[in-house]
């Protein structure tokens, strides 16, 4: 405290430094050093203090908390006074430092002393769950940033809130249901045909122009959000939107990495923050709420547009009373989109890029299950995403690898003292967690570098436990995770899973054959990097998928046609004057006007303006500001050039359109007369085949009638010959019975002719024989009888 009184004392009154009649300089002086050096020396001891508490003895069950070793061992290298460890830090990227030292000190958690404050880095899974999620009422909170919020975001934006007392809790539950409102689970469902749309039109311009990956990507990002945002589309790369968020999101990712220079120094020298730009070169220029304002003149001119009612500009107007939301706040919820949203989602697909390039053999099971489930003619839609369990993995190990928050965005700050393991973490004080230690830990993704999307496959060897059902920490933790989480992920998936399914990914070809590596290590400084401009080959994987893109580009942009609209130019100024003027920006003046404040002024067209030249005047001191102004002016007039020919880019496109689409016409007709000839032949053919066997079946049946006649011709011999032998039979059966009664007759005759002849010799005898045999004979001549019956014909009768 005593140090920042110093400095501020030296920066609010550097006129009292000035020697005055009467008082003595050296005094002055002498007096000033001692005052610094007591303060340092008091300061120091301090921080001796609070880095002893690091270590805490007072641990309620320390036995099973820590390792005997952990006790007594600093979790960080010793600081020095009132630099701490700033200049120990690396010059860029210093979150790999910062794993060494926890592998180094083997710990969960490591202190870094920034100037004279203490930041913890967390750089444990389980740890950062145990303290950002299983204690989020405590640690939800932010630490106060003199660069990102108080200079930067603003600390009224919901990013960079504090969450100590009930009165800020309040605002920031307000300010989290909006953007739930907005982007939360639910709310991005309502987004997927527009998402995907945008997903199709890159697939579309990646088709057409291979080599602009990033701006596709980046222009994909930003037209999503801002579709949500403001209901309309980002057509072209060159809309301001792009060109000046990103890049100053790009500026504000690289200003807020803790490293050994200014302006990170300012969080340990607040006072110095105070002192204006113009004298201040260690601010970078930051402050200025430029931002700010171009946000709130986008949303005003949104609002008070027809049509889109439910953009989120228009939900947060409509809530702006009851909520009480101010101008800096509706800036911020809006400008977050852009800020938080495009850059982030447009990284990790750049990394996306870079990991196919440099592990081709991960796209292979990729490729072997998209065609299966997809096939060429269409591409992935929402409803795949369950039965392609692959490319799903796939998608998570991006966002492992090289996540594209490396340091998990923001840090943190516990709303009071709280113990873990038995080290302290001061109230208020900045705990961050350390991503890329997270997601390099060898226990929990072996082998780390090595881009690897069967880690995240239940059944596979190389899966292994994490906290949390995701398997990443790629989006921050417990109540300040990321607001734009749910939209990120689902864009994420769409795209990738369309590239993959599209387009043959790869490293570069010299044309002799060699081929242009990639260096999977080469990524930008920010907290939000990304990987260094690559050169890579984008080709589509087959002519019917190629084809199958280019109708799907076409259908999106139709279909998005609804979205279309472009940031107004000075020419166009804001609709809502009043909203305009109640926010302190003068009525009639354009949006552009806060991308490039001195455009208005500029009389002639050489660009040289007496606003210019008075402003050189009067800043001659400071060559920076004057430099910063000439960049203004030069980066006006390139941008006035790049929109003439992003215009005839867009009327070039719009013809190659047109032009693709009556030749994609003439292959239809001619497809589909190739269609109806093949159709014919088809039938006539089968026609032909039907006569054959037509003919085959009726000389079949002349065959068969034929053995018909033969059979009943044979039937009727075999009948005739059967009655002829009848006849035989009975005539024969006649003969036999014939001669049998002759014999009878004759039998009876000799039998009644010896009785006649013979009268009373042995009568009992004779007679009784003679009975008999005449008996016999009367029996004989009834069977004949009934024999002559059963021969006789009916006609006999
Ligand atoms: C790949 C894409 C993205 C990544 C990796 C990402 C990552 C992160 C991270 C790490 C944080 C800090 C979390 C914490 O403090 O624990 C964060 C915060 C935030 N993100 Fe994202 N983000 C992405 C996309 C988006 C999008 C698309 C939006 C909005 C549309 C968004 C809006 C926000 C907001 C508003 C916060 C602040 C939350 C708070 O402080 O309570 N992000 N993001």
């Amino acid at each position: 405290m005593l140090l920042d009184k110093l400095f501020e004392y030296l920066g609010n009154g550097s006129a009292a430094i000035l020697p005055k009649p009467g008082n003595n300089l050296a005094n002055y002086v002498a007096g000033a050093i001692l005052l610094a050096l007591l303060g340092v020396f008091v300061d120091y001891g301090r921080m001796l203090w609070l880095r002893s508490k690091l270590v805490s003895y007072e641990i309620p069950n320390w036995i099973d908390c820590c390792k005997p070793t952990d006790l007594g061992k600093p979790p960080g290298p010793r600081p020095w006074p009132i630099v701490g460890n700033t200049f120990m830090l690396p010059d860029t990227k210093p979150w790999f430092w910062f794993e060494e030292l926890s592998k180094k000190y083997d710990a969960q958690l490591i202190t870094i002393w920034i100037g004279r404050n203490p930041t913890i880095w967390v750089c444990d899974a389980w740890a950062a769950s145990d303290l950002f999620e299983k204690k989020a009422g405590i640690y939800s909170s932010r630490p106060r940033m003199i660069v990102f919020a108080e200079l930067g975001a603003g600390q009224s934006n919901f990013l960079n809130m504090y969450t100590t007392t009930p009165a800020q809790r309040e605002r920031w539950r307000a300010h989290r249901k909006l953007m739930h409102q907005g982007v939360g689970v639910q709310a991005v469902r309502r987004y997927r045909a527009f998402q995907n749309d945008e997903s199709r039109v890159v697939a579309y311009d990646l088709l057409t122009r291979p080599g602009d990956y990033v701006k596709h990507f980046e222009r994909y990002a930003t037209s999503v959000v801002s579709i949500i945002g403001f209901g309309r589309r980002v057509e072209s790369s060159q809309d301001p939107i792009i060109t000046e968020v990103i890049a100053a999101m790009h500026v504000a990712a690289d200003l807020n990495v803790p490293g050994k220079t200014f302006p990170m120094l300012m969080e340990t020298f607040p006072a110095l923050s105070r002192f204006p730009n113009a004298i201040a070169p260690w601010k970078h220029g930051l402050g200025r709420k430029r931002g700010r304002n171009f946000f709130y003149a986008l949303a005003a001119e949104a609002g008070a547009q027809e049509g889109h009612e439910d953009s989120f500009v228009k939900q947060i107007f409509a809530q702006s009373e009851k909520q009480r939301l101010g101008v800096e706040e509706i800036a911020s919820l809006t400008g977050n989109l852009f800020g938080a949203g495009s850059d982030t989602s447009s990284s990790t697909l750049i990394t996306f890029i870079l990991a196919c390039c440099a592990f081709p053999e991960t796209l292979e099971p990729a490729w072997e299950e998209l065609d299966r489930v997809i096939g060429p003619y269409r591409s992935p839609a929402w409803e795949d995403e369950e039965s392609l369990p692959y490319v799903k993995a796939l998608v998570k190990e991006v966002f492992r690898w090289r996540s594209v928050a490396i340091i998990g965005g923001q840090p943190h700050a516990p709303t009071q003292d709280d113990y873990y393991k038995g080290w302290l973490i001061p109230k208020g004080s900045w705990i961050q967690g350390n991503v890329w230690a997270i997601h390099h830990n060898e226990r929990e993704f072996p082998d780390p570098d090595r881009f690897n999307p069967k880690r995240f496959l239940a059944d596979s060897p190389d899966s292994r436990p994490f906290p949390g059902e995701r398997g990443y920490m790629t989006f921050g933790w417990g109540r300040r995770v990321c607001s734009g989480q749910a939209l990120a992920e689902q864009g994420t998936w769409i795209t990738i899973a369309r590239i993959l399914w599209g387009f043959r990914v790869e490293k570069t070809k010299r044309p002799d054959g060699t081929v242009v590596e990639v260096d999977i290590n080469d990524y930008t400084n920010g907290l939000n990097w990304r990987p260094q401009p690559f050169t890579c080959s984008i080709t589509p994987r087959s002519a019917e998928i190629g084809k199958t893109i280019r109708r799907e580009g076409r259908q999106a942009l139709e279909e998005l046609e609804q979205y279309r609209g472009e940031t107004k130019c000075e020419e166009q100024v804001c609709a809502d004057r009043q909203i305009i003027s109640s926010a302190g920006i003068p009525t009639g003046t354009s949006v552009r006007a806060y991308l490039i404040p001195q455009k208005r002024k500029r009389s002639n067209g050489d660009g040289a303006t007496n606003d210019h030249e008075q402003r050189r005047k009067r800043s001659a001191a400071s060559l920076e500001s004057a430099t910063e102004f000439d960049d203004a002016a030069n980066k006006w007039r390139i941008s006035d050039l790049e929109e003439q020919l992003a215009a005839k880019d867009a009327q070039l496109h719009r013809r190659i359109a047109e032009i693709d689409d009556l030749h994609d016409k003439q292959i239809k007709y001619q497809l589909q007369i190739q269609i109806r000839d093949e159709n014919i032949a088809k039938q006539s053919s089968e026609l032909k085949a039907m006569t054959a066997k037509n003919q085959l079946q009726a000389a079949r049946i002349q065959q068969s009638d034929t053995t018909i006649n033969q059979q009943a011709a044979e039937l009727e011999r075999r009948a005739a010959k059967h009655e002829q032998n009848e006849e035989l039979q009975r005539s024969l059966l006649k003969q036999d019975i014939l001669n049998e009664l002759g014999q009878t007759i004759a039998s009876a005759l000799s039998t009644w002719s010896v009785a006649d002849n013979n009268p009373g010799q042995q009568p009992n005898q004779s007679q009784s024989d003679f009975l008999t045999q005449d008996r016999q004979i009367k029996e004989r001549l009834d069977k004949f009888w009934r024999q002559c019956r059963f021969l006789k014909e009916p006609d006999e009768e």
